[in-house]
């Protein structure tokens, strides 16, 4: 590789660059980003794809002027590279260094921020509407995966598109994965574009006269060979004169699949593209992981992972199983044994476990994309028909699905086991991904059950429970990773519903702490015993219905009731042990660890917790300060 690259500190670094070196430059960047990531972890898969889209959209547009908002921001680092952040990529996802998706704080370049899918194509076609009302004359670009396409908000835009604004260039960067392979129809409908024979071949034809026009012609050119491409390729069943593909239909003029990593071709076709006076959608065919062999034959463990040798892509592994792999391994054992249980995952077999149950009992696994909207609708259906379905999604984008709990779930009250894996600070990826508002979102809607086990043992037992339970919507939250080791039973036990577990008694303070705030817990007590003071020690289990005979006995005894909790203060735990307590008229004084009311930066949960007063020390201090001492 030639060592005369110029360090790149901002797009007109990257716009001197000799087109001949750009090849150059996309392999010192490939290369940087798996030495880099290989420490940090994050996203390597994804911003492998799309080396050579993104220093083509900075070769030919302007950012910040020209806007750039990409789907999900995962595979933003190739951006945030060009953008002036070559020199910092090794802090990306760490602590105080950069976000692992596009921030509006962090950027001018970044004029979107993301984290969840779905959401690029509805914010750009606000901007490219906004700057058409203001008279402006921007580029507005949308970057879209193809499982961003299984969202379905990108349809509520796309469905809006043609008749807000005439320009409006939307990239849909097609490699064929979600986290797992992509899902469903729409995941057909591109691959039949991008693997027929007569388009494949018309299209190498097109690039190269693409590449030999270079220029005034190509629109031309690129017409001519997509008209008569998409007559041989459409459905039969239309007329020839009106032709279109899906995107036509939407009033989106589609071009593609061209190669996603032939970088004069990129360019030359956005170019093209940004003369047009309509809105286009570019179709391009790039590699998940390309440039790196391990990601290339593992997209979905290189999708997004922790540190991992370069040489051989290995991880660390660990012995102590996480829970989302004993919540997939007891409810696929559960599901063997109960014909009536159904799995349904939002595009996240592998973060879930899940793929267990997909290999074990195919049948009823349902993977239905990025689309937890639907998948909440969907078990809400099957639940009518007597199946027992457990939904899994990620706390963070069971948020998506509020109003079909409250709407379709809980008010026609549906048995249906709301599975909420990272429950909780969920660490590297930041405030988009913590799942710290799930208890306030739930706690309201009534005749919901909700729970948290403080270990896997009782993390089974609870599941069991949801297993048999049929009297309506009933939801559990478990953190990311490990927990403290507790092995299972071998047979589960039905956990009574409602029911807390004193784990020791106490007359000066009673410490009521959930889930995995539990150990921080038990290591208080030890500190408070050793100033003098009788602790209790309650493990609630249960978020909603509160054991308030137990709390209540104990805040009628105690001097100081402290609750703790993996979830923010506002409308959490501690919050509703404090409501039940005033109406049941007792003033015992409740001090409360949980996580402010403000979104918690991202960073390991070792960090953030002790920055943020979820630890023993801040929880010894605010009970000694209660008690005036
Ligand atoms: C609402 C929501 N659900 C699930 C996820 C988890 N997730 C992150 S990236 C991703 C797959 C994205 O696939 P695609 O858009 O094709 O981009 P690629 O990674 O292939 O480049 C998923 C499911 C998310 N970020 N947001
Ligand atoms: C970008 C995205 O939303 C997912 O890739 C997410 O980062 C996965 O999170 P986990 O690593 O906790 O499974
Ligand atoms: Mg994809």
């Amino acid at each position: 590789m030639d060592t005369e690259l110029p360090a790149i500190t901002c797009p007109a670094d990257l716009k001197a660059l000799p087109l001949e070196k750009l090849p150059e430059l996309a392999e010192k960047i490939r290369q940087t980003l798996i030495q880099t990531l290989s420490q940090t972890g994050g996203h390597l898969g994804p911003n492998l794809g799309v080396v050579e889209l993104t220093i083509a959209l900075h070769r030919v547009f302007d950012t910040p002027k020209d806007r750039f908002v990409f789907d999900v921001a995962h595979q933003g680092y190739v951006h945030k590279m060009l953008t002036g952040r070559w020199d910092r990529i090794h802090t990306i996802r760490q602590h105080d260094g950069l976000n692992g998706f596009l921030l509006r704080t962090e950027s001018e370049h970044d004029c979107y921020g993301a984290g969840h899918a779905g959401t690029a194509l509805s914010a750009a076609l606000g901007m490219a509407t906004g700057r058409d009302l203001a008279g402006g004359d921007e580029n507005v670009v949308c970057v879209a995966g193809d499982a961003a396409f299984t969202c379905g908000p990108v349809f509520e835009a796309m469905n809006n598109v043609a008749a807000h604004t005439k320009r409006l260039i939307v990239v849909l960067n097609d490699n064929e994965w979600s986290i797992d392979r992509n899902v469903g129809a729409i995941a057909k409908y591109f691959n039949s574009i991008a693997t027929h024979p007569a388009y494949a071949n018309l299209h190498q034809k097109a690039g190269k006269l693409l590449e030999f026009m270079l220029g005034e012609d190509a629109r031309r050119i690129v017409k001519k060979v997509e008209d008569h491409a998409k007559n041989i390729l459409l459905p039969q069943s239309q007329t020839p004169s009106n032709r279109s593909s899906l995107f036509d239909e939407f009033g989106i003029r589609y071009y593609g699949p061209i190669d996603g990593h032939n970088i004069p071709l990129l360019i030359q076709t956005f170019e093209f593209l940004k003369t047009q006076d309509e809105p286009v959608i570019l179709h391009i065919i790039t590699e998940k992981g390309r440039g790196y062999t391990p990601a290339l034959n593992d997209p979905g463990k290189f999708h997004g992972l922790g540190k991992y040798s370069v040489e051989t892509g290995e991880t660390p592994s660990s012995d102590k199983p996480t829970y989302s792999q004993v919540f997939a391994r007891s409810v696929t054992d559960f599901a063997k044994a109960d014909p009536k249980i159904v799995a349904i995952t939002g595009a996240m077999p592998g973060g879930t476990g899940l793929s267990v149950f997909k290999k074990e009992i195919p049948e009823r696994y349902f993977d239905v994309g990025i689309a937890e909207e639907h998948a909440a609708l969907f078990a809400c259906g099957l639940a009518t028909r007597g199946q027992k379905p457990f939904l899994t999604i990620y706390s963070t984008f069971m948020q998506r699905a509020f109003d079909m709990i409250v709407h379709d779930m809980a008010i026609q009250n549906l048995p249906v086991r709301l599975c909420m894996d990272r429950g909780g600070l969920s660490g590297d990826d930041g405030p988009t991904h913590h799942g710290l508002f799930d208890i306030a979102y739930l706690r309201g809607i009534p005749g919901l059950v909700h729970m948290q086990p403080r270990n896997e043992d009782e993390f089974v037992d609870m599941l069991w429970t949801m297993a048999g339970y049929e009297a309506g919507p009933i939801a559990i939250r478990y953190p990311r990773g490990n927990g403290p080791g507790v092995t299972p039973k071998d047979k589960p036990v039905r956990l009574e519903i409602g029911k807390a577990e004193v784990v020791a008694d106490g007359n000066d303070v009673a410490l009521v702490a959930l889930g995995d705030m539990f150990p921080v817990a038990e290591e208080a007590k030890k500190e408070l015993e050793a100033k003098g003071l009788s602790v209790a020690l309650i493990n609630p289990r249960w978020i909603k219905p509160l054991d308030m005979d137990c709390i209540s006995t104990f805040a009628r005894k105690v001097k100081v009731i402290c609750t703790l909790e993996d979830h923010v203060l506002r409308n959490g735990f501690g919050a509703g042990v404090i409501e039940e307590l005033s109406d049941a008229g007792i003033r015992t004084p409740v001090v409360r660890i949980g996580w402010p009311d403000q979104f918690i930066e991202h960073g390991t949960p070792s960090v953030l917790r002790k920055k943020h007063g979820l630890s023993v020390e801040n929880t010894v201090a605010k009970i000694m300060a209660a008690l005036g001492q």
